[in-house]
This record gives C-alpha cells, sequence and structure tokens, in this order.
C-alpha cells in the first residue's frame, strides 16, 4: 500500500535523511518513532509529495508520490506537523475548503468527527489554541475517508480525553481497512494503535519493529519502601537489576521477567510501591546505546 525505497534527502546545512526503505501494508498501522530532529517529518513530506528526494522513491497505491502528485493525494488523508491556515478563516470555512479539493459531498462524517473532537468548529481559526487547530486538522484528515491516512504528531495539544478518542478513531479505521502511518512521541499510543513501527535517528532508519518486540524492549522501574532496613538490604543483595536504593528504598529495573521481582519482594513486608515505565525516549537511547555499542 505504501513503499519507501532508499529514500535520501540531504539539505544545504547536511542535514536530512539517508537511504530510507521501508513497507507499509494496507489496514496496517505503522508508527514512526524517533527523537527531534530525526527525520520524521523530512520523510513524511517526501510521502506526500512536497519535496523532491535526492535519491530513491515513494509509492502510494502503487503510485509515484512525485510523479503523480495530485492523484496520490486524492487517496491519502494528512495531518502536518504544523499546519497553515489561511488567515480569517474559520474552522468550518477551513473545512469547507477542503471538502472541495477532496471532492468530498456528503458532511455527515465531517460533523460526527466534530461532534467526537468536542470543539466549535465556527470559532475564527486565529482565535483557537493550539489543541483545537489539530482538532481542525484532524476531521480535515479523516473526513473522506482515505484509504491511507499519514499523520505528524497526531495528538500533540490534545489532552488526555481527546488522545483517548483518537486512538479509538484510528482502532475504527484500521477495522475499515484504512492504512496509517503516523508519527509519535507517545509510547501508549503507539502502543495501543500501531502493529510495527520504525525508529529513526539523525535520518537514518535503525530498525523496524512489531509493537511487542518494542514493548518487551521497554523497562518498568519498580521502587520498593521496605518496612526495615534489613529486608531492603537482603532485596538489594538478592542479584535483581537495582538501578538506587537508600536505607528503606529499592528501585529495581524489570524488562520482561516479573515473576522472579515478585517472588523475591513477597518474601518481605513492603510498606509501599511505585511503578514507572521507562518512556519512549528512553528505549530510543537504550536501543541507540547498545547500537552503538556494537562493532
Ligand atoms: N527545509 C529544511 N532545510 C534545512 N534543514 C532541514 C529542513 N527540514 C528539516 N531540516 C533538518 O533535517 C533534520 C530532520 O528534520 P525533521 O523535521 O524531519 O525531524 P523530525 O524527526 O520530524 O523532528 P521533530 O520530532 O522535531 O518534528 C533536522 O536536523 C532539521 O533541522
Amino acid at each position: 500500500m505504501l513503499t519507501v525505497q532508499g529514500l535520501t534527502k540531504t539539505f544545504s546545512n547536511g542535514k536530512g535523511i539517508r537511504d530510507i526503505s521501508f513497507t507499509v501494508n494496507k489496514g496496517e498501522v505503522f508508527g514512526f518513532l524517533g527523537p527531534n530532529g530525526a527525520g520524521k517529518s523530512t520523510t513524511i513530506r517526501h510521502l506526500m509529495g512536497f519535496m523532491k528526494p535526492d535519491r530513491g522513491n515513494a509509492e502510494i497505491c502503487g503510485l509515484d508520490v512525485w510523479k503523480a502528485q495530485g492523484t496520490v493525494q486524492k487517496h491519502v488523508g494528512y495531518l502536518p506537523g504544523e499546519i497553515a491556515f489561511v488567515d480569517g478563516m474559520t474552522g468550518i470555512a477551513f473545512l469547507d475548503f477542503m471538502a472541495d479539493m477532496q471532492g468530498l459531498k456528503h458532511k455527515g462524517k465531517r460533523e460526527e468527527l466534530i461532534r467526537r473532537l468536542q470543539f466549535d468548529a465556527r470559532t475564527p481559526i486565529r482565535k483557537m489554541s493550539k489543541g483545537m487547530k489539530q482538532k481542525v486538522g484532524l476531521v480535515a484528515a479523516f473526513m473522506h475517508s482515505p484509504e491511507v491516512i499519514i499523520l505528524d504528531e497526531p495528538t500533540s495539544g490534545l489532552d488526555p480525553l481527546m488522545q483517548k478518542e483518537f486512538i479509538e478513531l484510528v482502532l475504527e479505521e484500521k477495522e475499515r481497512g484504512t492504512t496509517f502511518l503516523m508519527s509519535s512521541h507517545s509510547f501508549p499510543e503507539i502502543e495501543r494503535t500501531c502493529d510495527r513501527a520504525a525508529i529513526i535517528k539523525d535520518g537514518n532508519l535503525v530498525a523496524v519493529k512489531n509493537i511487542h518486540e518494542l514493548q518487551s524492549m521497554q523497562r518498568k522501574l519498580f521502587d520498593v519502601v521496605f518496612e526495615n532496613k534489613e529486608d531492603a538490604h537482603r532485596f538489594r543483595a538478592s542479584g535483581l537489576p537495582v538501578e538506587n536504593y537508600d536505607d528503606f528504598r529499592v528501585r529495581v529495573a524489570i524488562r520482561g521477567n516479573y515473576n522472579a521481582f515478585i517472588e523475591e519482594a513477597a518474601k518481605y513486608r513492603i510498606r509501599s510501591m511505585d511503578v514507572f515505565t521507562q518512556n519512549l525516549e528512553d528505549i530510543f537511547m537504550d536501543y541507540y546505546d547498545r547500537e552503538d555499542k556494537q562493532p
């Protein structure tokens, strides 16, 4: 459904993307992950046919995205990282303008999306918050039920309730066979929606992983507070991977094997326990560090 082959672009400042290749199958939700400046938006802009690559190519629905820009864009819903709105328009006027470009006749789905995302589309865009603008952009990307939806950081600016609504929208569209490519920093969002994800760093694609592999790379940090110092000391000496500790408290980092941790912890009187999930950035850094250390 979507193929990127050897995509390369070097900007005049030497930055850019190098030899990016991946494929997204029909009905698949594909995540695009990486720290700021990694090259996610640059790859996405090429996919939309907005930039001509120095080398390589990309195809959507079998069409070259650069040569057949106009046709390809009819199949695609797109949310840019930063939306450029025409001054003085209301949300509705912008969506009408987009609907004309998309050849959209029936506005039922648009109204439904506005209702679900809970915003007043009659507001002038210049008066909208970042989150509201993001919602307008999301409606524009989804309302014509395109075969492929490409989203650059779709939930930035959305509150947790709206992030949840967004996840539901994606899962419903996926059910209908829609193909997605989206960049994100949010692990829960990727975890809930994506089948596979590409990890990009310094313009290079370092890995394509299915979501289960990505989950197994994630560590949970358990902060355990013991009733007495002796127990904390014994727990520390048990061989579990200890991150740090003080007299009563021990923090261990567990990846995958929770049983050994639970069995050991069950031997002592525990006063309290907190769990922290490693964020996506830390997983990348872990992963990159390990890659960099390989000969
Ligand atoms: N038009 C341009 N001219 C020069 N450099 C550019 C241009 N567009 C992007 N870059 C540079 O290319 C690199 C990749 O940028 P890109 O916007 O693709 O990153 P990103 O992964 O989307 O980051 P973010 O998460 O911050 O959006 C960055 O170093 C950026 O400064």
